[in-house]
């Protein structure tokens, strides 16, 4: 089983051959490139080529909110999702609210996290807990909880892994309303909870995770929204995503993460991937972080990169070849692309 990418390209222009890539089994891709040049685009093709095979589901995370038109496929687009509050070990709590496990409020939080299911039974536990913590304590905690809820990513009856591969042609989580934060919780369950499903059983489908402007999930430093605006939690998707990226393929799960940052992917994330899509790219750090993470990429890799959008150079390691390519065109509506005033 088979998805069509694209056409090759001749180095005179001329279109060539189709070129398919394998959906048969589990994969881990990168799509990469400049911003403007069609990394959405080319993660839309392949949702579609994935909403059409059976066998696999496409779970796209779009923190752009420019993948909802995969609806016309019969994607099932969830415009406001939300995850179970234990979905997020107590640990993540912690990491997502900003806080310490060491310090008082951390270790509240953490304990309120083991203990209940959900963000309303943890600020109950909270206030219960008048004989292991002080008055300010509790007043700290709870209001980080409070912050919490009032993202409205928790619902004790929230998505589940069978929920996201339910639908055959899969799922759209539109995460663009919400902040770094409440998008990484909503993606650090998703993502764990796919992993778990994978590794307990056979899935119905092979999910095939799709996560738009991955840097702004993976990146360790402290949470940057796609906006760009720093917030005090940390990136709680990373270590999930990591999780994926290394060990997901073994149970079935498949990752492809585009991002015009790859020097901002920690270097598993390029070392791993066995599809790199490389659209045009120019920043030395980003050209070198590809680099350092594979070696093979040296040399005539960057001579070879495409200098239009939607074309790619194409690194295929289960057949250790790489080609020109370019992307077929949408069957569904794209919703990205840069504003312009030309034609107002
Ligand atoms: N394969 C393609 N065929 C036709 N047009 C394309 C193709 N790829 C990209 N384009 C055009 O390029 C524009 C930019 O593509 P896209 O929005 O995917 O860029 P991007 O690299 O994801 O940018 P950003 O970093 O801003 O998300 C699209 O709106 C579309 O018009």
């Amino acid at each position: 089983m088979s998805g069509r990418l694209g056409a090759y390209r001749a180095r005179d222009g001329s279109r060539g051959a189709a070129v398919r890539i394998d959906l048969d089994g589990p994969h881990a891709g990168l799509v990469v490139g400049k911003r403007g040049y069609g990394k959405s685009y080319t993660l839309g093709v392949l949702a579609e080529e994935l909403a059409r095979a059976e066998g696999v589901a496409p779970v796209v995370a779009d923190p752009m909110g420019i993948f909802s038109s995969l609806a016309d496929f019969g994607t099932e687009v969830v415009a406001d999702p939300a995850v179970a509050a234990d979905a997020l070990a107590p640990r993540a709590w912690c990491d997502l609210l900003g806080l310490e496990p060491a310090a008082p409020e951390g270790a509240l939080v953490w304990q309120a996290a083991a203990a209940r299911s959900s963000v309303d039974g943890m600020r109950t536990f909270v206030a219960d807990a008048d004989t292991k913590a002080d008055r300010a304590t509790r007043r700290a905690a709870d209001n980080h909880l409070a912050l919490a809820e009032s993202w409205g990513v928790f619902a004790p009856d929230g998505l589940t892994p069978s929920d996201l591969i339910e639908p055959a042609a899969g799922t759209v989580l539109d995460l663009s309303g919400l902040d770094s934060a409440p998008a990484n919780a909503v993606l650090r369950a998703v993502a764990g909870g796919l992993y778990d499903h994978c590794v307990r059983g056979r899935p119905t489908r092979l999910p095939w995770l799709l996560v738009d402007e991955a840097h702004a999930f993976f990146a360790s430093e402290a949470g940057k929204s796609p906006t760009g605006s720093a917030t005090a939690s940390r990136n709680v998707a990373a270590s999930a995503l990591r999780t994926v990226l290394t060990r997901g393929r073994q149970p079935g799960l498949s990752f492809v993460g585009a991002t015009q940052r790859p020097s901002a992917l920690p270097a598993v994330a390029v070392s791993q991937a066995d599809l790199l899509l490389a659209h045009r790219l120019t920043s030395r750090a980003d050209l070198d972080a590809l680099a350092a993470a594979r070696p093979t990429y040296l040399g005539s890799f960057e001579e070879r990169l495409p200098a239009d959008p939607g074309e790619v150079l194409l690194v295929d390691d289960a057949t250790e070849s790489v080609h020109a390519v370019r992307i077929r065109e949408r069957e569904t509506a794209h919703g990205g692309g840069s504003p312009s005033a030309t034609g107002r």
